[in-house]
């Protein structure tokens, strides 16, 4: 998962650090040349004395030279121009969206540019955890725990998914009432896409399989009438949740977000989950702006996660919508659904393990 976007990460710190590996050879080479001219103020005389006296003739260059004593550099914003530079086209490449690899960039500069480091072991560290940090930032937008929110609230608890065709809404709907399932809590499905032929057929081979009630209506019926029913079972069988799909049309259908904005009138959901699959990069971005924009949602669901090297939808689209991402989709199975964490992700893509 993300492993290209893993391995470009890794050559901006490679970069950084050879950046300033240079810088300190050079600041090395430089202090040695000043200490042959003028032995008795060399900043090597005494390098771990703590005393900045000795040397304290003014200007870059013995401000250079007294910092390499202590083992340290400045890092300029000039040293990290050609590594940004390389980072912003990775990310893109990467298919992160424009305006958050430049938040990320941003964050990094604010980070490192200026600070006095060592320029040792440290540098690396220093590089992590101004990506580390960075990445955090933009990827935990919005985030809240799922788990929680559902055990304080009122049940049952209306969950409707919205988003565009194919992308694993179903199965996604289907791996969520194991995962509740597997947590206590109970669940029923509610086809809410009476637009599509077959689509009960789809979904109904899910609860089977699952052994789940799932409500539904012919095809051509009134989506909202279908989940307020399954809200009305809910409540009368002591279901805690109400899982209900919805007709994977494009954001830009008027008639969609017409039933969308019924289902809000006549069951009032707690939660709008919107679906996307990984893999489509900022396709996914932008839809899940469009579908903010035209229903909000609480937050969005990424599938085949498995199947993305690239990483840019999970970067991204917390930022880009002001929601946070809930769960990845890892699988085909039904347990192939994972807890989205920030610190997690993050720490996958800045990790050592393949
Ligand atoms: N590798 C992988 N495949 C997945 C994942 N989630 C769903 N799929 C597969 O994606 C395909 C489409 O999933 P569906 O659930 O049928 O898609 P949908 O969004 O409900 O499609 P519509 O009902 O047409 O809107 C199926 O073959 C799923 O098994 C995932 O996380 N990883």
């Amino acid at each position: 998962m993300f492993d290209s976007l893993k391995d470009k990460l890794g050559s901006f710190r490679k970069d950084v650090e050879e950046t300033t590996e240079e810088k300190a050879e050079e600041a090395e080479a430089e202090a040695e040349a000043e200490a042959d001219a003028s032995p008795e103020e060399s900043p090597d005389a005494e390098p771990d004395s703590g005393s900045d006296e000795s040397s304290s003739s003014g200007g870059g260059f013995a401000a250079k030279a007294k910092s390499f004593a202590k083992g340290e550099i400045v890092i300029e914003e000039q040293d990290l121009e050609d590594p940004l530079w390389e980072l912003e086209m990775a990310l893109l490449e990467s298919d992160v969206e424009m305006s958050v690899a430049q938040e990320i960039l941003d964050n990094i500069r604010e980070d490192l540019i200026g600070a006095t480091r060592s320029f040792s072991s440290e540098t690396a560290d220093v590089v992590e955890q101004a990506l580390h940090d960075s990445l955090l930032k933009v990827i935990s937008v919005g985030q809240f725990d799922f788990d929680q929110r559902i055990a304080e609230a009122d049940k049952p608890v209306t969950i409707i998914f919205t988003g565009v065709n194919g992308v694993g809404k179903t199965t996604t709907i289907a791996k969520l009432s194991k995962y509740l399932e597997d947590r206590g809590l109970s669940a029923v499905m509610a086809n809410g896409d009476t637009y599509r032929a077959g689509a009960n057929e789809q979904i109904q081979e899910h609860a089977d399989n699952l052994g789940k009630k799932l409500i539904t209506h012919e095809q051509g019926g009134d989506p909202a009438a279908v989940i307020y029913d399954a809200v009305e079972y809910a409540d009368s069988h002591d279901i805690d949740v109400v899982l209900g799909d919805t007709a994977g049309r494009l954001h830009t259908d008027e008639g969609l977000m017409d039933q969308l904005e019924k289902i809000g009138r006549v069951v009032g959901p707690d939660m709008t989950l919107f679906v996307d699959e990984a893999v489509a990069g900022q396709d996914a971005v932008q839809r899940a702006k469009q579908f903010n924009d035209a229903a909000e949602i609480d937050g969005a669901i990424l599938t085949k996660a498995d199947a993305d090297s690239q990483g840019g939808a999970a970067i991204s689209i917390a930022h880009v919508t002001g929601k946070p991402i809930l769960f990845l989709g890892t699988g085909q199975g039904y347990d192939h659904i994972e807890k989205f964490d920030p610190e997690n992700l993050v720490e996958r893509l800045l990790g050592d393990e393949e």
